[in-house]
């Protein structure tokens, strides 16, 4: 069975081929592949970078302080020419293009999350292509991480694809950044992300680039524990996009977990990135990540950074590993005061009580490998 909805995301390195412009030769040959995708029955989802560098060729490269508003501003002029030569060039394969400008919040909001999510559908029932970027003249601080990759993860949860697909200017992932080590070699396929393939990746290095390997890794593990397989892979090789679609051995795979999150999980790991964090002492790590019970606030030593009722929070033992994402019930100060205190004692402590658990566990996503 071949993949039915793949989200493919093409960096700034792959639409520029490594110059100052957008090479439109080579984007009308991404563009024949993923038309001759859509004309075969598989829906594509194309999740585009490339808007800061559209801008800067469209405006001759002007000289501009590095300031956010002047990032904003390339941006706000790119996206109009980038969405431009996209629906010009695949209507050249009788394809209509639909825009969808996204930022985390429109993620985190589950009714713009449910919303975006129709208006994906609605346009690949229409055989319309969607093509994402990040709304970059109002996200600034996506700006400053500038990571589609993240954003295509995102957008292959929200609309439930089985494939991302995230083109670069590398063959895939190296056991080290190949432009530093001339002897780094090609990671074929891999089960499961952990640190140490995490310290593989580095960050941008093309200087138009901005995610880096690092934030495919991030992208990748999102999309695969919500059962959606993963390839990195260069957008130069030849016919990439139709032999990855048609599972042949191109670039890094990334199998799914076996075990997918519902969609709330996913939705929580997807969600905005984390606000605080809750240092569990021994006995509450093995009871959240080996016995999938609730936090309470007996367990935690420590409450770090501000947050509000309701916000993702990260939960880390004793020696800063990364155990779980979830969503408080309560906001900082009010952990501070019931932190490591037993969980009858919340009213008395604070007034009021939201409950037993801090972090209940279905609200709450395990990331300990
Ligand atoms: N382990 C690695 N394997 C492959 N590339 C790596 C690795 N570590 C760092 N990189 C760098 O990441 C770059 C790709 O990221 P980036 O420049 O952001 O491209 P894009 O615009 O496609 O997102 C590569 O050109 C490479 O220099
Ligand atoms: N929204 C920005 C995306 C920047 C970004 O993530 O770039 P890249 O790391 O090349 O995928 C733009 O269109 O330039």
């Amino acid at each position: 069975m071949g993949y039915q909805r793949i989200v493919i995301k093409l960096g700034t390195s792959v639409l520029t081929s490594g110059s100052r412009s957008l090479d439109k030769a080579h984007m009308v040959e991404l563009a024949r592949q993923m038309a001759l995708l859509m004309h075969s029955g598989v829906e594509v989802v194309l999740c585009t970078s490339g808007a800061i560098a559209a801008g800067r060729e469209h405006l001759q490269y002007p000289v501009l302080p590095d300031t956010m508003p002047n990032k904003q501003l390339l941006a706000a002029v790119g996206q109009s020419q980038l969405i431009l030569a996209w629906s010009e060039l695949f209507s050249i394969y009788g394809l209509h293009v639909g825009q969808l400008l996204l930022t985390r919040a429109d993620l985190r909001d589950r009714e713009r999350y449910l919303n975006a999510r129709d208006t994906l559908n609605a346009l690949l029932d229409n055989n319309i292509i969607p093509i994402i970027n990040e709304n970059d003249a109002v996200a600034t601080n996506e700006i400053k991480v500038g990571d589609n990759d993240n954003l295509s993860a995102r957008a292959a949860l929200l609309c439930d694809a089985d494939l991302l697909v995230l083109l670069t200017d590398q063959k895939g992932l190296f056991d080290a950044d190949p432009r530093t080590n001339p002897d780094a070699k090609l990671i074929s396929s891999v089960k499961n992300i952990d640190a140490d393939l995490r310290s593989l990746a580095g960050g941008a290095v093309s200087g138009l680039g901005t995610g880096g390997m690092a934030t495919k890794l991030e992208a990748a593990d999102i999309a695969r524990r919500a059962g959606i397989e993963v390839v990195i892979a260069s957008g130069h090789h030849l016919n990439v996009i139709t032999k990855v679609a048609n599972k042949e051995p191109v670039g890094t795979h990334f199998s799914a977990i076996d075990n997918p999150l519902e969609s709330r999980k996913q939705w929580i790991l997807a969600g905005p990135a984390s606000e605080g964090r809750l240092v569990l002492d021994s006995g509450a790590s093995v009871a959240v990540t080996q016995n999938g019970r609730s936090l309470l606030s007996k367990g935690i030593i420590k409450v770090e950074g501000k947050f509000e009722r309701g916000a993702p929070i990260m939960l880390v033992d004793e020696k800063g590993k990364v155990l779980a994402k979830g969503m408080s019930r309560y906001c900082a100060s009010a952990l501070a005061l019931i932190a490591g205190k037993h969980s009858n004692e919340i009213e008395s402590l604070l007034g009021y009580n939201y409950g037993v658990a801090v972090v209940h566990r279905n609200d709450m996503v395990l990331l300990d490998e």
